[in-house]
């Protein structure tokens, strides 16, 4: 993770290969007159696992959602995995990006929301099996397969015939998590998964989750307001403020000798 204020590069993880796998270039994101991503740059390299913080409202979730595509930014550019997200390029020059031209590169990232959005009119496997075979064109066997051993890493083998009524909100996430996972993305993005979470629920998603951020290469970017599980499978941490970065830094410094004053106020408030 780069961004142009960040001057520490100390990991406890080393980039896969190196490359950067995700790029945001002077990306500017308006509401109206609400300027919410104000030219914003940083970098995630592969493997990478980068934690946004900053206080409600600053950007936070725009940026994944920037990603997903569900919105667009008004200036900059997105590179996921070496190619524009919201460009292209035709005849040598850069475009805006068409519908399929960003799908095609979304392909790269899967994200879990903090409400699971899970199909409710399917139980477990299909809600796992349903992309891979329609997206990627697995086969059924494949995709079950897939899905089999996704359950089993987050621990819900048991409850592959279930509707997801007939499960908890924690086991609910778990398969939203499998789900993701199931596409085979090089990015997952984690939008405060366990925010509509009952408090007992918590530690068993985290738990599966930093499984995932200590035995996979993937590229993490969470948004979350559980300190400790982001000091846990940080490299980086993001402090946002206002649509900017005003500081960023592996989390062992960013928790406990912050620079700036806004982080400071900050953590002093959530942790
Ligand atoms: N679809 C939208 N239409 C209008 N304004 C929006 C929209 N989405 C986000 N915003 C505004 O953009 C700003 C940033 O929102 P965002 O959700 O990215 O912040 P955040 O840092 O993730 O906050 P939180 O920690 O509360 O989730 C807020 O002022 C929000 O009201």
């Amino acid at each position: 993770m780069s961004t142009e204020s960040s001057t520490s590069k100390e990991t406890k993880n080393p980039a896969v290969d190196g490359s950067e796998l995700i790029e945001f270039k002077d990306v500017t994101k308006r509401f109206g007159s609400n300027v919410v991503l104000d030219n914003l740059c940083f970098n995630v390299a592969s493997g990478k696992h980068v934690t946004l913080i900053g206080p409600s409202g600053s950007g936070k979730t725009t940026i994944l959602r920037l990603l997903m595509t569900l919105v667009k930014p008004e200036e900059g550019t997105i590179k996921v995995a070496g190619d524009y997200l919201t460009h292209e390029t035709r005849n040598g020059k850069l475009v805006p990006a068409s519908e399929r031209h960003s799908r095609e590169v979304r392909k790269n990232i899967g994200m879990v929301f903090q409400q699971f959005n899970l199909f409710p009119n399917m139980k477990v496997l299909r809600n796992i099996t349903e992309a891979p075979v329609h997206v990627l064109g697995l086969s059924k066997d494949e995709a079950e397969q897939r899905a089999r051993e996704l359950l089993e890493l987050v621990g819900l083998t048991e409850h592959i015939d279930k509707y997801p009524s007939q499960l908890s909100g924690g086991q609910q996430q778990r398969v939203a998590i499998a789900r993701a996972l199931a596409m085979r993305p090089q990015v997952l993005l984690l939008d405060e998964v366990t925010s509509a979470l009952d408090p007992e629920l918590v530690a068993g998603v985290l738990d599966v989750l930093r499984d995932i951020a200590h035995t996979t290469d993937i590229t993490m970017l969470c948004v979350t307001h559980e300190m400790n599980f982001a000091r846990d499978i940080s490299d980086d941490v993001l402090m946002f403020d206002a649509g900017r970065v005003i500081e960023s830094g592996p989390p062992e410094r960013i928790f406990s000798d912050p620079e700036h004053e806004r982080t400071r106020e900050f953590l002093s408030a959530v942790l």
